[in-house]
């Protein structure tokens, strides 16, 4: 499904003139990274320059069939069982890098990453070991596997429910040590029991599914899956308590969050039927272990039948592997041979089009953004991107940016057009000339947060065809002064508006002028007294000095009276040029803005 989702648009073709989707600041373009908006199913993401090959680091086994294709792209180093230490010290050297759940993707690894690490692939769907506010706060995209292992882990769940039900785990033991217990490993039947299904989503859902075959009543309960979905299986979506004080059997497939830490606990053990038994193939931390430890002494659990642990591997003297009444296996859920080569190429696959720069259906830590979207968005992406670079340039230094609001104006409804790109890129623009920063659409809502960037949008819905996303877009800066007094509206604000035109990015609007100008190479912006022969005395000064004009547009409020020239220029003039400029007796201000 990744491939459809992957195979992108035409951005990365030209580097120089189409918005670049590559996190690594040396593009050629010299604005680097960044991604995409939404809709369905993609997301964005990014990388490395055409002529480097990346290097990707495999931390875990992976399927022979995703090592291939990641190795057409490029290096990889497959090195297991890393020490943190290891990991971080290897990590400064690698553009990507794969786990499965047995690696800590901690804040140090991407601290210790000094900027290079720009994808994290999770080969399966728990991305519980890996910090993702400092992904997103170091502009790494994450992406994970979902759907391949999904089968896998529902088919485990129900081979530890039956082997539960069946003793078949302590039989086989107690087999094996020579004995013939029929009497003591008596079981209990599923048909006719309730099954509590605690997170309803792709595991889960197919687990239901399996065990209304095995004529069991199956309720769930997921407080955000839909009541239709889980009707269509004939299940009943219940309150947690409900679910918990009625199921003989309770099978657990929610995500670990904070929200889920330790679900099952004393409290909810109490509420439970005396006898339940309870099937983990989630995360072992949902469960707290110490309580669940009691629940079975005290025969409220008469069995658990457990894949995952809090700790992994858990202590060889732990009691609750231990416990007489406990089937354990490490960790198998996604343990098939078909599972594994899913799970690889589809991890393999995200990466390796997160590295190109195209859009990654599965990213976790950005918006999801289809490729249509992107495609029909890619010209406003770089008209926002430089808006957001005029407009900051504009403000007199000392100001201090704090408000920004940016208005579209289109004529689709506000729920058909997805901006997150758009604000994503104007928040680069206005971070990325006055810091060190580097912007992504990853990171740019926490660096625009984390810099006390306060950014507002608005719409303007315009009557017209919705053929066309944007007419225009507007970035206003609030509370600041302008080192180009003619910027600031008639509100008050330091006002830039662009369009596309032909496909090109065009400034349309500064300050209360209107001006028409290609947004390409760099700006001169002059404020004069409009009169005969200015656009030659400013072309003939620019000319003398071998800057070449690409574009010149005067915006008036009336004939004679004051207009602004927006002058594009390909060179950046000397400092001594654009002081000619500023001498000429009708200009009353000018600025040089650089795209
Ligand atoms: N043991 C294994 O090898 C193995 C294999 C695959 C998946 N898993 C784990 O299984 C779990 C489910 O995976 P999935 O692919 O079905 O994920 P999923 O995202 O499709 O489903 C998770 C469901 O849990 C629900 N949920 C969230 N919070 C909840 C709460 N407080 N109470 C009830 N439900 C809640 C969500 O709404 C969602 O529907 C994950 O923890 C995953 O890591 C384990
Ligand atoms: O979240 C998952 O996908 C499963 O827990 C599988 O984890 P694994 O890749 O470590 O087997």
């Amino acid at each position: 499904m990744a491939a459809h989702l992957l195979s992108a648009p035409s951005l990365k073709s030209n580097p120089a003139k189409t918005p670049s989707l590559s996190w690594r600041p040396s593009l050629p373009s010299s604005f680097a990274p960044l991604p995409l908006p939404r809709r369905a199913a993609a997301r964005s993401v990014v990388v490395l320059a055409v002529d480097a090959k990346p290097t990707v680091l495999v931390a875990e086994k992976l399927g022979a069939a995703g090592l291939d294709l990641l190795k057409t792209f490029a290096n990889v180093d497959c090195s297991y069982d890393l020490t943190q230490e290891e990991l971080c010290t290897k990590i400064s050297l690698c553009d990507a890098l794969i786990v499965r759940s047995g690696t800590k993707v901690s804040r140090e690894v991407f601290e210790s990453s000094g900027g290079r690490l720009k994808v994290v692939g999770r080969a399966g769907v728990g991305i519980d070991n890996v910090d993702l506010s400092a992904a997103t706060e170091h502009g790494c995209l994450v992406v994970n596997a979902p759907t391949a292992n999904t089968v896998a882990a529902a088919e485990h769940g129900i081979a530890l429910l039956t082997a539960m039900a069946r003793n078949v785990a302590q039989a086989d033991a107690s087999v094996k040590a020579g004995k013939w217990q029929r009497n003591k490993y008596v079981g209990v039947s599923l048909v006719g029991k309730t099954l509590a299904i605690m997170g309803f989503g792709k595991v889960g859902s197919e687990v239901a599914r399996r065990a209304k075959g095995l004529g069991m009543h199956v309720v769930a309960h997921d407080p955000y899956a839909p009541a239709d979905r889980a009707h269509a299986i004939g299940v009943d979506l219940v309150s947690f308590e409900e679910a918990i004080s009625t199921a003989d059997f309770i099978s657990l497939h929610m995500p670990l969050t904070p929200a889920t830490s330790k679900i099952l606990n004393d409290e909810s053990f109490a509420k439970m039927k005396k006898g339940v038994r309870i099937v983990n193939v989630a995360r072992g931390g949902v469960i707290d272990e110490d309580a669940l430890v009691r629940a079975l002494d005290a025969g409220t659990v008469a069995q658990a039948a457990l894949d995952v642990f809090t700790e992994e591997p858990p202590a060889k003297d732990s009691k609750l592997i231990l416990h007489e009444n406990v089937t354990a296996t490490p960790h198998l859920g996604a343990s098939t041979t078909e599972a594994q080569e899913g799970v690889a190429i589809e991890i393999a696959e995200a990466v390796v089009g997160a590295l190109k720069g195209e859009l990654a259906a599965t990213a976790v830590n950005a918006p999801m953004v289809p490729a249509e979207v992107l495609s029909e968005l890619a010209p406003f992406v770089v008209v926002a991107e430089k808006l957001g670079r005029l407009a900051v340039q504009l403000v007199a230094g000392g100001s201090g940016v704090k408000s920004v609001k940016v208005t579209y104006a289109s004529a689709r409804a506000p729920d058909d057009l997805d901006t997150r790109l758009l604000r994503a890129m104007i928040i680069k623009g206005l971070i990325e000339p006055i810091s060190s920063a580097f912007v992504n659409l990853v990171n740019a809502d926490f660096t625009a947060k984390q810099r006390g960037l306060r950014i507002t949008e608005e719409r303007i819905l315009l009557d017209g065809s919705p053929e066309n996303p944007l007419e225009y877009i507007q970035v206003q800066i609030a509370n600041v002064e302008s080192k180009f007094a003619s910027a600031i509206s008639e509100t008050g604000e330091v006002k830039v508006e662009g369009r596309v035109k032909d496909g090109k990015p065009h400034l349309t609007r500064v300050g209360s002028f209107n001006v028409d100008v290609s947004l390409e190479g760099s700006l001169i912006l002059c404020r004069q007294v409009d009169q005969p022969g200015m656009i030659g005395k400013v072309g003939s000064i620019l000319g003398s000095e071998n800057v070449n004009v690409s574009f010149m547009s005067v915006g008036r409020i009336a004939p004679r009276k004051h207009a602004v020239m927006a002058i594009g220029v390909d060179e950046e003039p000397e400092k001594e040029t654009l002081k000619k400029i500023g001498d000429i007796p009708a200009i009353e201000e000018f600025v040089f803005l650089k795209l």
